[in-house]
């Protein structure tokens, strides 16, 4: 049935519905501190900080991550000082030479997420080493690509130093959680128990 109304699937103040986003709107949801659809600098920093990262990389992320989505997310003609990155057109801040998991909307492709750990897991079925990571970047990476190349390297360095496990490998069912969106909540879960920050 057709959608009746613009507001469909949003709650009272406008924003979207968790069960309803797509899993990538899942994935920045967790940095929207206060739910109201809008991701600040500041809410990037926080949440990033909540999940274990240092003042560091949690002020250079929220620059870069605003700096760069802020603008793509924006609707309309004019800028905002204040960087914020607009949940709902988060499909907009897609960039080259990624691994496709996620595809133009935002949706979860199964076969790209099987594909990874095909073709790359070969230590373990279930899990990537940090070489078997630097392969996958290298075969993702588009021709004269060095962008995206970039920005798809720095998401998963980052997510390499946050959730690898005692072993140095990224399991399949935490790279799972990034695309799904439980990771980020999962990892502040265990920080706020143990306080750890690196
Ligand atoms: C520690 C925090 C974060 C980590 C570790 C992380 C990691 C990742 C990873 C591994 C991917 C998958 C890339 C691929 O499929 O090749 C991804 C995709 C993405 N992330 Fe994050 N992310 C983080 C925070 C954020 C934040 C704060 C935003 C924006 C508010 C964001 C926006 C995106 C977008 C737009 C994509 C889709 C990229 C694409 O498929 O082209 N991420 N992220
Ligand atoms: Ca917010």
């Amino acid at each position: 049935m057709a959608s009746s109304s613009k507001s469909e699937g949003k709650n009272c103040e406008g924003n979207l519905k968790y069960e309803e986003m797509t899993p990538l709107q899942k994935h920045v949801a967790f940095f929207d501190r206060n739910k109201d659809g809008l991701i600040y600098p500041w809410e990037t920093f926080q949440g990033m900080r909540a999940i274990g990262a240092g003042i560091g990389l949690s002020t250079v992320a929220a620059m870069f991550i605003n700096g760069a989505l802020g603008p793509k997310t924006r609707p309309g003609k004019f800028p905002s000082l204040l960087f914020p990155i607009y949940v709902e057109n988060i499909s907009r801040g897609k960039h080259t030479s990624d691994s496709g998991v996620y595809d133009s909307e935002g949706r979860f492709v199964p076969e790209k997420f099987e594909e990874i750990f095909k073709k790359y897991a070969k230590t373990k079925a279930v899990a990537l080493s940090e070489k078997e990571l630097d392969d996958m970047l290298l075969g993702n990476k588009e021709p004269k690509d060095s962008k995206g190349h970039f920005a798809g390297k720095t998401e998963w360095k980052v997510l390499y130093l946050l959730a690898k496990d005692k072993d140095g490998f990224l399991s399949k069912d935490t790279i799972k959680g990034v695309y799904d969106g439980s990771l980020f909540t999962k990892l502040e879960q265990e920080r706020s128990s143990s306080q750890k920050k690196i």
